[in-house]
């Protein structure tokens, strides 16, 4: 059978991408929500995604809306998503979340809520991005003990967190395959008179500008070579596409989390 699919945040970038590749891909969407008091409540879904009419009209998030679909997709933002993730668990609605910035006390609640119900959680749903995570990987394994490694992260102007999830569990993958802690390798910008680089950190760096969808490079820069592995994402419905195969996959799962690996079929990380 078909799944529902509901779409929270549906007036954002990502909720809009949704509801365009949801309808290419003839997908059943049968609830988007906005924010309470949004003056786009009743308006068709398909019309405020430029993509035709749906016979949808946008709800505000409420517990009756989430009831109307069995997988709901949450890219909004870290509050919004917990409360919708609380009104996941109390109707036992499965949840894909494609939320980032969110702090170590916030990722643990939605780990709690994984003990209820089944949940997709990934920085990045970009076939592209799960398989540089591997790439990435390897690369640290062969070069990781003498190249200096640096993850440089750009995006688009209205992106609130920093770096960007994908960024962070770049360099989390890279960290684990070579046996550091991340907490205490990690070195965000650089300024001033600050001496050599200290070989074993892991930089990050971030641009900010425009439309920039994404892009993501693992930097290996040894003396006489380098390695560059880049990822650009080139729209946002890679993202779109990602997260709606994760909730066809998620369709009657046992409750826990998954991760994108899983839902692609790629091997789990080290
Ligand atoms: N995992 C992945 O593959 C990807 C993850 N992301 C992440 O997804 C998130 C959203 O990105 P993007 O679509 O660009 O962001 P947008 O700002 O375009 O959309 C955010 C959505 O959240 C809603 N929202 C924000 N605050 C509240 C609130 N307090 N209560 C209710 N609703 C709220 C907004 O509603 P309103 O329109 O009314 O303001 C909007 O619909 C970010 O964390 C981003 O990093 C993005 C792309 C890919
Ligand atoms: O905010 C965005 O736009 C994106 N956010 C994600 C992140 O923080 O990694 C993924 C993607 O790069 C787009």
């Amino acid at each position: 059978m078909m799944t529902s699919i509901g779409i929270f945040g549906a007036n954002g970038r990502m909720g809009r991408a949704l509801l365009n590749v949801a309808k290419e891909q003839a997908l059943t969407v049968t609830a988007a929500t906005v924010r309470s008091g949004s003056t786009l409540v009743g308006v068709d879904a398909g019309e405020l995604a430029g993509c035709g009419t749906f016979g949808l009209p946008l709800a505000e998030t409420s517990v009756d809306a989430v009831r109307n679909a069995a997988v709901w997709i949450d890219f909004t933002m870290p509050e919004p998503m917990l409360s919708h993730l609380q009104l996941c668990v109390a109707e036992g609605k499965a949840m894909i979340i494609g939320v980032t910035g969110l702090t170590d006390a916030q990722y643990a609640e939605i780990q709690a809520a994984s003990k209820h119900i089944p949940i997709v959680w990934a920085p990045n749903m970009s076939v592209g991005v799960n398989l540089m995570l591997h790439l990435a990987q390897t690369a640290a394994k062969v070069m990781g003990n003498t190249a200096d490694i640096e993850i440089i992260e750009a995006h688009h102007r209205f992106k609130k967190d920093s770096p960007s999830g994908t960024a962070m569990a770049i360099g989390a993958s890279i960290a684990r395959s070579v046996n550091r802690d991340l907490n205490e390798v990690a070195v965000y910008g650089r300024e001033g008179m600050i001496g050599e680089r200290p070989q074993h950190t892991i930089g990050f760096a971030t641009v900010r500008g425009g439309d920039i969808i994404g892009d993501h490079t693992a930097l290996f820069a040894d003396l006489g070579e380098r390695l560059e592995i880049t990822h650009k994402a080139s729209s946002r419905n890679t993202f779109a596409q990602g997260a709606l195969r994760a909730a066809l996959w998620l369709q009657n799962k046992q409750p826990g989390l998954y991760t994108m690996q899983q839902v692609l079929g790629l091997p789990e990380l080290a």
